[in-house]
């Protein structure tokens, strides 16, 4: 698969409950926003990116990328966000990345794709290991961008939850196990978790 047919699309349309209700996107980290970290650690991977936002968005706007919001202002979770950028999306493929895990792996496209090819699957999330147990990650999605009549449908008779609408379809899971990626999908939820990335 060519980064030039993937689209990254960057979560940051969240509520940020846990972190007291602030925008997580526009939170520093090192002296910088985490979804400008998000966005130099996608781009490399991708042809172009698309941010998901709901508030602040002049300020998104301002980092020179366009800027989708859910239609529906209700927070209904990640998959609003997926269907914004499916919506906009110009390319076959679209990998969408939260903007609240600075440390994911820098080949998450080329092994998410690698395995889409091989299993000749419509999408793929990545697996890791926790205390033993494997956990998928299904907010990081490649996904075939004309899911979205399949997604449309889902969310209309009001189903939420990414991994059960990733399993009505052909999907691989890709195992992300070896000690590089131990911590790549840490996602910070509180400003505790986030004040531990600081050095
Ligand atoms: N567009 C959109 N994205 C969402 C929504 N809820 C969560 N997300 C995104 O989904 C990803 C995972 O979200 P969480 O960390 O579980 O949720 P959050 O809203 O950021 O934070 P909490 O309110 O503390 O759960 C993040 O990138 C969020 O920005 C939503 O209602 N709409
Ligand atoms: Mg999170």
């Amino acid at each position: 698969m060519r980064a030039e047919d993937i689209t990254g699309l960057i979560l940051a349309g969240g509520r940020g409950s846990r972190m007291g209700g602030v925008d997580k996107g526009m939170q520093m980290l090192k002296g910088h926003t985490l979804v400008q970290h998000t966005m130099s650690r996608l781009g490399p991977q991708v042809g172009s990116m698309l941010i998901n936002a709901n508030r602040h968005l002049a300020e998104y706007a301002a980092l020179g990328l366009p800027v989708v919001t859910d239609t529906q202002a209700d927070f209904s979770g990640p998959l609003a966000g997926f269907m914004a950028g499916m919506r906009a999306c110009q390319t076959p493929w679209m990998l969408t990345v939260p903007c609240d895990s600075p440390l994911f792996p820098l080949d998450l496209a080329e092994r998410l794709g690698q395995a889409i090819e091989a299993e000749q699957a419509d999408l793929a999330a990545p697996v890791t290991l926790e205390d033993g147990h494997a956990r998928v990650q299904p907010v990081f999605c490649l996904l075939r961008t004309s899911l979205q009549p399949s997604l449309a449908k889902y969310m209309a008779e009001g189903g939420r939850k990414i991994e059960h609408w990733l399993q009505q379809h052909r999907h691989a899971l890709v195992q992300f196990h070896a000690p590089a990626d131990s911590k790549a999908f840490f996602n910070a939820n509180t400003l505790a978790e986030l004040k531990t990335l600081e050095p």
